[in-house]
């Protein structure tokens, strides 16, 4: 025969609990007086819903002891049992989480409590916590003084109504000394400004010497202003108090359906992509944070904003927005916002959208990519990297019917001399967008044609040399061919402006690819040779294009001496590696110092030859 179970609870142990919050789930003690001004915002609004017109005050003392006085709805004894003494039991909700029809007896749409959690932030700064208390809902029931402690003792008696001659809460603390920092005057005053200026209910702190700081404020978007003009300045002004910047233009936010009301500050200055900028968030006044990217699409990271709203949620710690349907909503409704007033721009002040776009092109192509409508008002202002230097492709396409665009930077480095010299139209598609960009350009300019450049098509550009010229160049060219032919490259020899330009390395990244899976394909052994040997690909090799318009090449093809015409080669085909600016490989950085050592050594040898080893022959 068994026992039958027998019944227990579970027992909490309160420090344990203070412990988790303080060191875990809150970022900082501070958090102690956003707990307690939510409580009388909250106690406030109970009571407003219950009398309207009552009153509405917050009250901060400080000093040896700190006191927070509402003129709520205040606590009867049996809610002082029921809710101060349960954590996580609130009168802002019930079990269910719907509404509660005791206590508080409100939806908890109107409050910005919800956990039942709140109260204990005050023993991270405090070992005791004093609540007395008179009810607005029942007048003559006797005060109530609840005495609770950090170990989770806690105490409670009556006191005639009479003790406190208003309904009313006032949560008294006598700050600890580890912790007491947080609870000094001016450090009181600056919290309560950062969390409750846009309170709803006036917030007054007094200081030890009795002098009064008023707190709260109307919102900059609500106060009355005589203009436009006006309201322009007045929310330039804000921004500049608040985030420390004077900003481009601002825009308004307004979405009732999300009770939502605010401003996006259009930042003056580029910022880098990613790194967003913190929005500010007030949950019905109540500040939650001023870190909050999740807010606005990623894409809209040239705006920081500031808002207040009833219908977002807080995480637990009430130090981030909870990720649900209304964020996203939100998310999209704001940065539709966003976006209307950008497109809006081109027609409202031209001169303003250039100036936004010279700073924050980068933010606009990132949109420009998802968004036609966007792609179209905007083009003609975005700048793009070409041969005719930074244009737009508005201009770019006036003069160049193709537009060709590189896969990366180097190759639009390698190119673009030779090619403007062609008169071909390259824009550098190795920039974040714009590549994908100028792709989309035949959509929205029907008639333009864009291709990808593939630098073998930039040789049939190359004007081939007359027969004789490479006949006597051919000795030459074959030392060359077999020395940089070890580099997977072949050698020609052609005629192209600039004269400047000696050598032109002509590659891609396949035929880059394929030179490193073939250099580690014979480096191994075994099973990964066999792998490495089935990635196998037909890529064209890389070209070195020798200029024969450039008198150092045209001296060089007429070296006869062997060793000098291989140190020529590879130091040719050094130069052109250098000029693609790409990251040179460990055989390349050993041609490189072979080279110059080998001309170093020849240049001693001859001494007083002006370029070693070049003497024209008599017959050229
Ligand atoms: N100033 C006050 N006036 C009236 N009731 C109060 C006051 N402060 C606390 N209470 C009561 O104590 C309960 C618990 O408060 P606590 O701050 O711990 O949690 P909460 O405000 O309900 O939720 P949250 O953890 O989200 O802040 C409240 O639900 C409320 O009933």
């Amino acid at each position: 025969m068994t026992d039958s179970p027998t019944s227990h609870t579970f027992q909490v142990d309160l420090r344990g609990l203070v412990d988790l919050l303080s060191h875990h789930l809150y970022s900082s003690p501070r958090v102690y007086l956003r707990e307690l001004l939510q409580n009388a915002v909250d106690a406030n609004t109970a009571r407003q819903r219950a009398t309207p017109g009552a009153p509405a005050t917050i009250t901060v003392r400080t000093g040896d002891v700190l006191t927070v006085t509402d003129t709520g709805i205040g606590l009867t004894e049996a809610d002082v049992h029921r809710f101060l003494a349960t954590i996580g039991r609130s009168s802002k909700r019930t079990a269910g989480g719907g509404i509660d029809g005791a206590g508080i007896d409100a939806d908890r749409g109107d409050f910005i409590g919800q956990f039942g959690i709140g109260l204990l932030a005050c023993f991270v700064v405090a070992d005791e916590i004093t609540v007395l208390s008179r009810s607005a809902t029942d007048p003559a029931a006797p005060a109530v003084e609840w005495r609770g402690h950090a170990d989770g003792r806690y105490t409670i008696r009556t006191l005639p109504a009479s003790a406190v001659p208003e309904p009313g809460t006032t949560v008294r603390l006598v700050p600890r000394a580890d912790n007491a920092e947080w609870t000094e005057p001016g450090r009181v005053v600056s919290l309560a400004r950062h969390y409750g200026a846009l309170l709803p209910y006036r917030v007054t702190v007094v200081d030890a010497r009795g002098e009064t700081h008023r707190i709260d404020e109307t919102p900059p978007w609500d106060r009355p202003h005589a203009s436009p003009l006006a309201r322009r300045e007045a929310l330039t002004a804000h921004c500049r108090d608040l985030f420390d910047f004077t900003p481009l233009d601002t825009i308004e936010l307004d979405l009732p359906a999300a009770g939502l009301r605010g401003v996006a500050y259009v930042l003056p200055t580029a910022v880098v992509p990613g790194r967003h900028a913190g929005h500010r968030v007030h949950l019905k006044g109540m500040l939650l944070t001023d870190q909050a990217p999740e807010l606005l699409p990623e894409w809209a990271f040239f705006v920081r904003c500031v808002i207040d709203t009833t219908s977002l949620r807080p995480t637990a710690s009430r130090e981030a927005l909870y990720e649900d349907g209304t964020l996203s909503a939100v998310r999209d409704a704001l940065g539709e916002r966003i976006r209307d007033w950008l497109t809006g721009l081109a027609a409202r002040d031209p001169a303003l959208l250039h100036r936004f776009i010279d700073v924050h092109h980068l933010a606009v192509k990132a949109l420009a990519r998802y968004d036609d409508e966007l792609l179209r008002i905007v083009l003609p202002w975005l700048p793009f990297e070409t041969t005719d230097g930074q244009v737009t492709l508005e201009v770019f396409t006036r003069t160049h019917a193709t537009v060709l665009v590189t896969r990366s930077v180097e190759e639009f480095r390698q190119v673009a001399p030779i090619a403007s010299a062609v008169g071909m139209g390259v824009v550098n598609g190795g920039y974040t967008y714009d590549r994908d960009l100028v792709h989309r350009l035949p959509e929205i300019r029907p008639g333009t044609a864009v291709a990808d450049l593939d630098p073998l098509t930039v040789t049939a550009h190359l004007d081939t040399v007359d027969p004789a010229a490479e006949l006597r160049a051919a000795a030459f060219l074959t030392v060359a061919r077999e020395t940089v032919g070890a580099h997977d490259c072949d050698v020609v020899l052609r005629d192209f402006q600039p004269v400047t330009a000696p050598v032109l390395l002509i590659d891609n990244r396949e035929a880059r690819h394929e030179r490193t899976r073939s250099g580690l394909a014979a480096d191994s052994d075994g099973l990964w040779a066999d792998i490495l040997g089935s990635l196998r690909q037909e890529t064209p090799p890389a070209q070195l294009v020798l200029n024969h318009l450039n008198p150092l090449v045209r001296q060089a093809v007429t070296i006869t001496e062997r060793g000098l015409a291989v140190t020529t080669a590879e130091a040719l085909y050094g130069q052109a590696l250098l000029l693609s600016r790409r990251p040179l490989r460990a055989s390349e950085n050993a041609l490189l110092t072979r080279a110059f050592t080998g001309l170093l050594t020849h240049a001693m040898h001859h001494p007083g030859t002006a370029a070693p080893g070049f003497e024209p022959r008599k017959d050229m």
